[in-house]
């Protein structure tokens, strides 16, 4: 066996990657897919091309590495968490477009929740707040605004899954209706304690259990591939939601190692072992992944918009050709000249959990220029993780050892060296980036025996560059206060 095929589905695109046992890259591929916006606040994505750009990049990563199925040890699964999709089980056909994370439409039955009195219940029972973010009121409103959808639901006609779930299904020709523990806990209908649906909370979000998915570890083999496109047989085995494996494949096993992903939002992970905190601070509480049936828990900290405010800054305004020209704009001023920019633009999620709240830039003065709101953009994703560590150390009471770090905006060296400025502890870059793609690989690579133990894939992860803090407790204190000042006019302005 040479090699473990990993399926990362992402908000943006979907790739897949070919790991070899050294956890090196021998070969991959990505394809974007549409981004469908039908209204303001409104995000969705067609689930027949998501699954479709998966299984095509998982057969053009195949021929790039020359793999051949024989050689191909297991595939692992990673995918955007929470985007709802609700499909014909006799058909396989999708009754509508999938709800995305960032869809804001059920802010409404968020606080109609909220009101009556459940967000304690949900947050005791899903380590979750009541937020449109999540799965549980998306699939309510498809059941609720498709026609015909409830009353064939109740039938057992239709099933629901999060994306790994619609993968899975795809991959074994609608053989296995599954999802791993890490992407039930991002339903709202997950009892994180019990490891279970919760009968109750599916009760007052009136959602029918046949249509849920069974439960199951994040790692060990549940179905073989059976799909146009793709060798026959191949052993899926591994699944997580994406932040979720990206802390194991940045080898956080210790509780208190975090990691921070700076993708189109930033999510920002700490291990917290066999223990489910609760959160004094607004993050969430949430399954990491299950291994042999033994859990691990994490708390973690949720940034909506992150690199996707570098993209606004190419295609909304036009002030950059591509994302990487971003570092040397930036550079090209010793500061922001006081601007900020919040990237409220899918709203606020952790700690502030504001749907409302909307992009916002202050300080502007007649010397500002595209330079400076540049600096602004990458100093706003630093901020936003800055507050995500203040709340996780004040929850757990430690200082943090070091931050490692992935995904795409980690190109940025400003970037990084401005992150650590702010935290005030290293922030480590490993060789491999793909850490979400690698850890999705070793969950089924440990699955079928590629791996051996954790301690081995330990051994594996190995660092590209620390930035290491360079300004006062004091400086950074004043920089984050002032970045306070500006969310506090970002906040509760849009109006439904
Ligand atoms: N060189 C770069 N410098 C800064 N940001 C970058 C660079 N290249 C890509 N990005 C940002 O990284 C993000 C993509 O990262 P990725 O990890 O692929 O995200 P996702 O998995 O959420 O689609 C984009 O939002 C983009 O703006
Ligand atoms: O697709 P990404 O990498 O932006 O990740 C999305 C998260 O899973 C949303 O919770």
């Amino acid at each position: 066996m040479k090699a473990v095929l990993a399926l990362d589905q992402g908000t943006t695109s979907s790739r897949a990657i070919a790991f070899g046992h050294d956890g090196r890259i021998l070969a991959s591929a990505q394809q974007e897919f549409r981004q469908i916006f039908p209204r303001p606040g409104w995000v969705e994505h067609d689930a027949l091309e998501i699954w479709s750009t998966q299984r095509d990049v998982a057969a053009l990563a195949l021929g790039r590495a020359g793999l051949s199925a024989g050689e191909i040890s297991a595939i692992g699964i990673t995918n955007q968490r929470e985007t709802t999709v609700l499909w014909d089980r006799r058909t396989g056909a999708p009754v509508a477009n999938a709800i995305v994370w960032q869809d804001r439409r059920t802010a409404s039955a968020c606080d109609a929740l909220r009101q009556a009195g459940h967000e304690r219940l949900f947050a005791e029972r899903t380590g979750l707040v009541l937020d449109a973010y999540f799965s549980g009121t998306k699939l309510a409103w498809l059941l609720d605004n498709v026609p015909g959808a409830r009353e064939r639901a109740e039938r057992g006609e239709l099933a629901f899954g999060t994306v790994d779930t619609w993968l899975a299904w795809n991959l074994s020709g609608g053989a296995v209706h599954v999802t791993d523990v890490s992407n039930a806990s991002r339903t709202l209908l997950f009892d994180i304690h019990a490891l279970a649906w919760d009968e109750e909370l599916l009760g007052l979000l009136r959602i029918p259990p046949q249509v849920l998915p069974k439960v199951i570890d994040s790692s060990g083999i549940v179905a073989r591939t059976r799909c146009e496109g793709l060798p026959e047989g191949l052993p899926v085995a591994g699944i997580a939601g994406d932040q979720q494996a990206a802390l194991f494949g940045q080898a956080c096993y210790t509780p208190g190692m975090a990691k921070n992903t700076y993708g189109t939002g930033c999510f920002m992970l700490m291990n917290t072992g066999t223990t489910a905190p609760a959160s004094r601070n607004r993050l969430l509480t949430t399954v990491a992944w299950r291994k042999a049936g033994e859990v691990r828990y994490a708390l973690e900290g949720s940034v909506f918009i992150a690199g996707a405010a570098i993209q606004w800054l190419r295609d909304g305004l036009g002030l950059i050709g591509k994302a990487s020209e971003i570092d040397a704009l930036a550079a090209s001023v010793p500061d922001a000249g006081g601007v900020h920019f919040v990237p409220a633009l899918s709203g606020l999620g952790a700690p502030y959990w504001d749907p409302r709240a909307r992009g916002t830039i202050v300080g502007i003065t007649r010397g500002t220029t595209r330079a400076h709101l540049a600096r602004a953009t990458l100093a706003s994703i630093a901020f936003q993780s800055a507050e995500l560590l203040e709340a996780m150390t004040a929850d757990c009471g430690l200082p943090l050892k070091e931050l490692r770090v992935d995904g795409g905006a980690t190109a940025s060296d400003l970037l990084m060296q401005t992150q650590a400025d702010l935290l005030g502890v290293p922030v480590v870059r490993p060789k491999v980036v793909e850490t979400t793609a690698l850890g999705a690989a070793y969950l089924a690579g440990l699955a079928t025996g590629f791996w051996k133990d954790e301690a081995e894939i330990a051994s594996l992860w190995a660092r590209d560059r620390v930035f290491e803090p360079t300004r006062s407790r004091e400086e950074a204190g004043r920089h984050l206060a002032e970045w306070k000042r500006a969310v506090e006019r970002s906040r509760d302005w849009a109006r439904d």
